[in-house]
């Protein structure tokens, strides 16, 4: 029996390798429109038109096989075949930009140096064809000595083509292996621009949609307000835009609690539907439309090319705390979730660039905490408005982001003039193309997050809040004493609270605490969970969490639990990427300490200053 066959994508960042991949494999790789996006070796199975299967191999983009970063680094392992527990592939599947030849024509000689059986897809046909280039993949066959295949991956054209030209690929091996280029990089880059010259048959001098654009995007004043205000507007949307299906959500709840109570005869089932089940998961799933919002314009921002726009506008920012335009984009993916965020750091070339980055990855605000903040801020922070069009709560919660930034940013200068000292990186980023995004590829994107919050509510958040569920519901109280005081889960609290209590938090917050190390959201379920089992009044028990929160959290005590899950390392799992990203547990321990210390002094310093000024 044979071994299966390997090819590999080879490529440029931002060439549409992911994107080829998805199509060929029927994969679901995240595709986006900066470079950078793919930092891992991924595989997937490819049949090929006689109905064989090849394992096609999707690599992190590359400049050069002088490997910079982490990332670039598995490309050349890979290729090489000196990749731990792979065979080296028999095919190349080199990706080129049709629009970006001359640049993409660089790596490709490096490439097409290895004299391996090669194929490339001449990807981006139809950005090439809007900007006006008549391309000849005849002459460029010619001029590199393997097949061409022109491609658009996200309209699936050339799929076929690519597949069969792949299948033939090896029989043209001995032909391809007297390939020698071995130039020098001035050399290789005047024979990319002749070559390119050679295979684009007439441009028109149309405008492209970038200049025009970017004059606008990238100047250095509107730039950076155009930037500001949609961070703006994104945060008034997640409130305003969510209330409507979030308030439905929450009634249905309700209503489904209120069923189960008449239904189910009192005892410890019902107690498990009605305080663990719906209170308690149910009081996270209802921010299911808050979260899409949000993913919303992320996966925009994504698609359209203007995250490296934003990168490149915050570089003289990020210059100025001793990190590049670099760190900007695991930063921002840390929005969603720290852990792709500190990933996505693979991608910095400069270790203590990198170090820093994943450093202050959690201080970014991740989907994670913004249940936590809602449910606080609906509950203190009145529906008002400060303005046209701006509400008070969709501000505070653009406060609390920004004082994740703001904090973020002292946090890297003060590393980067001790522990991980260094100059700031040069930064060097291609502006991808505008797009249009797809609305297929928003829907799959939103759907996909949607389903991953979803599933941590019904597996980790509810496993979680079902385990604080039973610490509160037993041992059962006395007559006459709270459920709180007798239970388990009330002896832990007791423990930790006289160490919470200075910075203004009760007992119920400290609890809420431990559990949410295991997903921040928890927070939310836990409290929802604590006053459900602590109320003996019906009419009380019913009552949303917000509610509960409204009645008995003074507005010093709330600002202060807002401002503590701004800093604090509020997940298990973020420690642990961080432990494998940095090859030990030395920097993890002193991320977890320096957060932790910062989230104590940050509440405090909250709960003191607003109780002085009366609040
Ligand atoms: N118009 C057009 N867009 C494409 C095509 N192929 C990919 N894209 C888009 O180009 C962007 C980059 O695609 P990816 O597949 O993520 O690129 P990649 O080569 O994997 O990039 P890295 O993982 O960063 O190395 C995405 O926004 C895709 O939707 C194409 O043929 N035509
Ligand atoms: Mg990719």
């Amino acid at each position: 029996m044979s071994r299966k066959r390997i090819a590999a994508l080879v490529g440029n960042p931002n060439a549409g390798k992911s994107a080829l991949f998805n199509a060929l494999t029927g994969a679901r790789q995240k595709i986006a429109n900066y470079p950078g996006v793919t930092v891992e070796r991924k595989a997937g199975r490819l049949a090929l038109p006689s109905g064989e299967p090849v394992e096609l191999i999707d690599l992190p983009g590359s400049y050069s096989f002088d490997a910079a970063s982490p990332d670039e680094e598995v490309t050349r392992k890979v290729v090489q075949g000196e990749f731990e527990g792979e065979a080296t592939p028999e095919v190349i599947v080199l990706v080129l930009d049709a629009a970006n030849l001359e640049q993409h024509l660089v790596f490709a000689q490096e490439v097409l140096e290895l004299g391996r059986p090669t194929v490339v897809a001449l990807n981006m046909i139809d950005l090439a064809e809007r900007d006006g280039l008549v391309l000849d993949p005849e002459a460029l066959s010619a001029a590199l000595g393997v097949p061409v295949i022109p491609t658009v991956a996200v309209r699936r054209k050339g799929l076929k083509e690519l597949a069969a030209a792949i299948a033939e690929a090896e029989t043209h091996a001995d032909e391809d292996a007297h390939r020698q280029w071995h130039l020098t990089l001035p050399e290789r880059r005047l024979a990319a621009k002749h070559m390119a010259r050679g295979a684009i048959l007439s441009t028109s001098t149309r405008h492209t949609v970038e200049n025009g654009v970017d004059r606008v995007l990238l100047n250095p004043w509107i730039g950076p307000v155009i930037l500001f205000g949609l961070l703006f507007v994104i945060f008034q949307a997640v409130f305003a835009w969510a209330t409507p299906f979030a308030d439905a959500l929450e009634g249905a709840v309700g209503a489904i609690s209120g069923v189960v109570t008449d239904v189910v005869p009192a005892g410890l089932i019902r107690d498990f539907l009605t305080e663990g089940v719906l209170a308690g998961v149910g009081s996270v799933v209802v921010f299911l439309p808050q979260i899409v919002i949000l993913f919303f314009f992320i996966l925009v921002m994504e698609a359209s090319g203007y995250m490296a726009r934003a990168a490149f506008l915050m570089d003289r920012l990020m210059a100025g705390v001793g990190l590049s335009g670099k760190s900007f984009i695991p930063l921002l993916s840390s929005f969603a979730c720290a852990i792709p965020g500190i990933m996505a750091a693979r991608s910095i070339p400069d270790a203590r660039d990198r170090l820093t980055t994943i450093l202050i990855a959690p201080l970014m605000t991740c989907s994670a905490r913004l249940p936590v903040y809602a449910v606080i801020i609906a509950a203190v922070i009145p529906e008002t408005s400060v303005g046209p069009g701006i509400g008070l709560q969709g501000l505070v919660l653009f406060v609390l982001y920004l004082a994740g930034i703001v904090g973020a940013m002292v946090v890297a200068l003060v590393l980067r003039s001790t522990v991980a000292r260094g100059a700031a990186s040069g930064f060097i980023m291609e502006m991808p193309r505008y797009q249009l995004p797809r609305i297929k590829d928003l829907a799959i994107g939103l759907w996909q997050r949607a389903w991953v919050f979803l599933r941590r509510a019904g597996t980790i958040i509810f496993v979680v809040t079902i385990a604080l569920w039973l610490m509160l519901s037993f041992p059962k109280a006395e007559p006459g004493e709270s459920q709180m005081d007798a239970s388990v889960a009330g002896r832990v609290a007791d423990v930790l609270h006289p160490v919470l209590e200075p910075i203004g938090f009760n007992r119920e917050m400290s609890l809420a605490l431990i559990p949410a190390m295991a997903a921040r959201e928890v927070a939310v379920s836990a409290l929802a969970t604590t006053y459900a089992v602590d109320t003996e009044d019906e009419d009380l028990a019913a009552q949303g969490v917000t509610d509960r929160i409204a009645a008995l959290w003074s507005l010093p005590t709330a600002l202060a639990f807002l401002a503590w899950f701004v800093f604090a390392p509020q997940c298990i799992s973020t420690i642990a990427v961080a432990r494998r990203e940095t090859n030990g547990w030395k920097w993890p321990a002193f991320m977890v300490a320096y957060l932790f210390a910062l989230a104590y002094v940050a509440g405090g310093l909250t709960f003191w200053i607003a109780t002085a000024l009366g609040l």
